[in-house]
């Protein structure tokens, strides 16, 4: 089991009161999975990947990521373990507007003080593989919706996480540009990166093996699907 949360509640405070948004909660992935999540809005999805991704912490509860028990790691492990092990991709692509896009995907490599000419050569192979190696030294300013996201991508792999965290990959982009970016998804899956996309997209969550509603501060299963048949569906 790749992650595991068991019981988790999380609340916030509004004003003087306390309200539970997500309560006694259970989810478990398995590596190489990936599990779509929908919900209606303000349910608590993005706090949910927020908490998967050690963004956030919680009330009650406990999260294993590989068997290590989370919620029990100080900050900084914590930190450690978002920083090795864990991507974002956001709707709005979080990218340095102001800077070009070597530069905004050479920093989660920095970060984890790889060297020089080897942030190069991975910077220019993923690149390549997202057919977007010609806008190396652009800004991020001066690219397209599709692009952007490209480069979103291209950020959040580069360090090989185990697990990609994705909130509405695809809510800015057109259909066919949508179409190119769940084909990265398909391509990152099969290459064995678990995936946990929340999104209220059905042409997304179709091509996920497991999928969840969020409700009555829950995970509900709607659907599983074995990645043999999700594999073959690719391809036909
Ligand atoms: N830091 C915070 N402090 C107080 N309330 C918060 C905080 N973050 C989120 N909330 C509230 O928690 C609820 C869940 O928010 P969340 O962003 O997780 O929902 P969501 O399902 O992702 O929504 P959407 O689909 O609209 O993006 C909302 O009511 C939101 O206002």
């Amino acid at each position: 089991m790749l992650l595991e949360l068991s019981g988790i509640t999380k609340r916030f405070k509004n004003g003087s009161q306390y309200t539970n948004i997500l309560e006694k909660l259970d989810l478990r992935i398995h590596e190489g999975e990936s599990v779509a999540i929908k919900g209606k809005s303000g349910c608590g999805k993005t706090t949910l990947l927020n908490i998967l991704g050690g963004l956030l912490p919680f009330e009650e509860g406990e999260m294993f990521f590989n068997g290590t028990n989370i919620s029990k790691l100080t900050a900084n492990e914590i930190a450690e373990y978002r920083r090795k092990n864990v991507a974002f991709v956001t709707q709005n692509f979080h990218l340095l507007d102001d800077r070009n896009v070597f530069n905004n995907i050479a920093l989660p490599l920095q970060y984890l003080g790889m060297p020089k000419n080897q942030i190069k050569s991975e910077i220019e192979k993923t690149l390549y593989e997202l057919e977007i190696e010609h806008t190396i030294k652009r800004s991020i300013s001066t690219l397209s919706g599709g692009e952007r996201q490209r480069v979103a991508i291209a950020r959040a792999i580069i360090k090989k996480p185990s697990i990609l965290l994705a909130d509405e990959p695809t809510g800015s982009l057109d259909e066919e540009t949508e179409e190119s970016i769940l084909n990265i998804f398909d391509m990152l899956h099969q290459r064995g990166m678990t995936l946990v996309i929340v999104t209220h997209d059905d042409s997304v969550s179709s091509r996920c093996q497991n999928l969840y509603e969020l409700h009555h501060k829950k995970l509900a299963p709607l659907g599983h699907r074995s990645k043999t048949n999700y594999q073959r569906s690719i391809f036909i």
